[in-house]
């Protein structure tokens, strides 16, 4: 008897469901070159992530920016020459491809002018939801078109960084109003801006009502529980979701200090470093190193600059 023909057993006469066959019954197939074809594809196409930086007017959003991505991606101001960042007055795209260890990033983040300091701030959010909403339906008509482009540019924002401003006290209404909206159309992650007006106790405080409010008012931001798909993803968001909002200090210039070079903010103190928060200590002895040029990104290419 061919040892292939099997008599069927009776629980192959049901309705086909996947079942799993194990690869000494099938052979080689070679399935598990699919994930080098998928890497080579990807190398090769590239990612894109579009970040959008969202909140009140000179709350640092475009010195985060800066001190993020350790460029100064546009509010550029003359190398050497000490001139104040301008206000952001419109809605301002720049793109750049990073490139490290051969993986291309496309990365393009998106300045919002500031809101909230109008007499009447009713609907303040509906040029940042206009334009977050038509990047969507851009994209959604390209998909349906019946020739599609191989390759669909991305517009879409991936990311919003909504900055809280440093009060002390909890959500304010126009923050709930406009968390509420964003949520909706995009991942949100909070940040407590300028926090080094804090004090460490007074920032744990203002997070844990920061996480009170937003659970009161339904207010999902980034990661949504959608996200937990499994324990370990579970265990991580949870982590994620302890430290937000996260506080950040903003910084674009660049001071030596012991012979160290650190991002940061001089203080009649110190130096406070934008990249973990803490104080260099040795007040007197720093000076500017690079003046108004912090560096830039390592494998940065190309900037593409939209309007
Ligand atoms: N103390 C403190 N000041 C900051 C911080 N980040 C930025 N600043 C200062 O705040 C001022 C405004 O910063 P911007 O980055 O222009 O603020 P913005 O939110 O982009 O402002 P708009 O363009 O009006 O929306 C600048 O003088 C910055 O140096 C921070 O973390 N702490």
């Amino acid at each position: 008897m061919d040892p292939l023909r099997h008599s069927p057993s009776p629980s192959s006469s049901r309705a086909s469901s996947p079942r799993t066959l194990s690869c000494e019954r099938l052979g080689y197939v070679g399935i598990e070159a699919v994930l080098d074809q998928l890497k080579i594809k990807a190398m090769k196409m590239g990612f894109e992530f579009n970040i959008m930086v969202v909140g009140q007017s000179g709350l640092g959003k475009s010195t985060m920016v800066n001190t993020l991505f350790k460029s100064k991606i546009w509010k550029s101001t003359m190398p050497g020459l000490r001139v104040p960042m301008p206000q952001t007055l419109q809605l301002h795209s720049v793109t750049h491809v990073i490139e490290e260890n051969g993986v291309k990033l496309k990365l393009t983040v998106t300045d919002t002018p500031g809101f909230g300091d109008q007499i009447n701030n009713d609907k303040c959010w509906d040029p940042i939801l206009g334009y977050i909403n038509e990047q969507y339906e851009r994209y959604l008509q390209e998909e349906i078109l019946i020739t599609r482009q191989r390759h669909i540019p991305d517009t879409r924002v991936h990311c919003c960084i909504y900055f809280v401003p440093p009060t002390g006290h909890c959500l304010r209404p126009l923050d709930l109003e406009f968390l509420q909206r964003l949520c909706r159309a995009v991942n949100v992650v909070p940040v407590i801006a300028r926090a080094d007006s804090l004090t460490i106790e007074e920032r744990e405080a203002f997070r844990h009502r920061i996480q009170d409010d937003l659970k009161t008012h339904s207010i999902e931001v980034y990661p949504q529980k959608s996200f937990d798909e499994d324990v370990n993803d579970k265990i991580l968001n949870s982590k994620i979701r302890e430290r937000i909002p996260f506080a950040v200090v903003g910084a674009d210039r660049e001071h030596m200090v012991n012979g160290r070079c650190v991002l940061g903010r001089k203080t009649k103190w110190g130096i406070i470093e934008a990249t973990n928060g803490l104080p260099s200590s040795s007040v007197g002895k720093e000076s500017t190193c690079n003046a108004g040029d912090p560096g830039s990104i390592p494998g940065l290419k190309d900037p593409l600059e939209k309007g």
